[in-house]
């Protein structure tokens, strides 16, 4: 097996209740080194439970997990040291300076520095990657909310970690630094291999950056896939809507081509303001959630 097959975070059977309430009740994944993976789902579907079990900030209910080959509830520092996390902002140590602040939290990392992966990362150079460089002697207190996810982006990759999580973090950013981050985002899975799990709610950034979005609802991972094999899960969803004898008209086909070629063979001319629209991420995402919810709800009916 080469290094790009080997499988970095391995998910199975993983359950979670909080209280008597089942959260997660079986879900199972894996990723493999280099891969960006986009984790989707409605609100308290338990993708943030999801994310902090695989970062050992949480004890899980029951399964198997293995995160860079080691169980993150018996995770040591060193383990640890080869993860990058992005959470909340950060909010403490207001007074430091960006450059200050990244230098400190890198001497941490130099200890676990290898041949293979220079321990940290230079700070003038993260803060150049991730777009701080005319803030870098500024305190963070003074930083605009999207400097601050910034800032919070280059303290979860100061350590060059193996396996990044990165929970909502282009939220509050402008388009600029949306693209930007797309960017870094790219180039850390294309030039350093980074193996990346990150939640969105947003569907297009989720399109853009991942090469597996996987959607979680009711407990369970209910799709797997790039968004090309998604869509193709759903059947049904391409629209064509046309005017004929000043009538509007639209109907959902699988087979749109065909579709259209029968209605200019039976009226020809006839038809006017001809558009085929084809089913979007959003479109498959409601599509996949909807069925998930449905099939949930079906078996816990059948449980009772
Ligand atoms: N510490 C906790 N104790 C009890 N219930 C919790 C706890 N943390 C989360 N939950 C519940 O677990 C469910 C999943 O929450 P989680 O934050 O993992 O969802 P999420 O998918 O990240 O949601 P969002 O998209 O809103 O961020 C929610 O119903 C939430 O209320």
């Amino acid at each position: 097996m080469t290094m790009s097959k080997e499988v970095v975070l391995d998910v199975d059977g993983l359950r979670m209740r909080y209280g008597t309430t089942d959260v997660l009740n079986d879900v199972t994944f894996q990723a493999r080194h280099g891969e960006v993976l986009a984790l989707l789902g409605p609100n308290g579907a338990g993708k943030t439970t999801t994310i902090e079990i695989l970062e050992g900030f949480r004890m899980r209910s029951a399964g198997r997990v293995q995160v860079l080959g080691s169980d993150p509830a018996h995770g040591d520092e060193r383990w640890r040291a080869r993860l990058g996390v992005v959470l909340q902002s950060w909010r403490d140590h207001g007074k430091w300076r960006v450059r200050e602040l990244l230098a400190h939290l890198g001497t941490y990392y130099a200890s676990y520095s290898s041949d293979m992966i220079q321990r940290p990362w230079d700070a003038d150079e993260l803060i150049q990657a991730v777009g701080l460089t005319e803030h870098a002697g500024k305190k963070i207190k003074t930083l605009s909310g999207g400097q601050r996810r910034r800032l919070d982006v280059a303290i979860g990759i100061v350590g060059r970690p193996e396996l990044l999580f990165l929970d909502e973090p282009t939220a509050g950013f402008d388009p600029k630094a949306r693209h930007e981050f797309h960017d870094l985002v790219h180039r850390l899975a294309d030039d350093h291999e980074t193996t990346i799990l990150l939640t969105t709610h947003d569907l297009d950034e989720a399109g853009k950056l991942a090469d597996r979005i996987m959607i979680l609802t009711g407990g369970l991972i209910i799709a797997d896939g790039s968004a090309d094999e998604l869509a193709r899960r759903i059947a049904g969803e391409d629209e064509v809507r046309w005017t004929h004898d000043g009538q509007h008209f639209v109907t959902s086909t699988t087979e749109s081509t065909e579709f259209v070629r029968g209605l200019f063979s039976r009226y020809g001319k006839g038809i006017s303001e001809l558009e085929v629209r084809r089913a979007s991420l959003e479109d498959t995402y409601m599509a996949l959630v909807r069925q998930g919810e449905a099939a949930a709800r079906e078996s816990k009916e059948t449980a009772r």
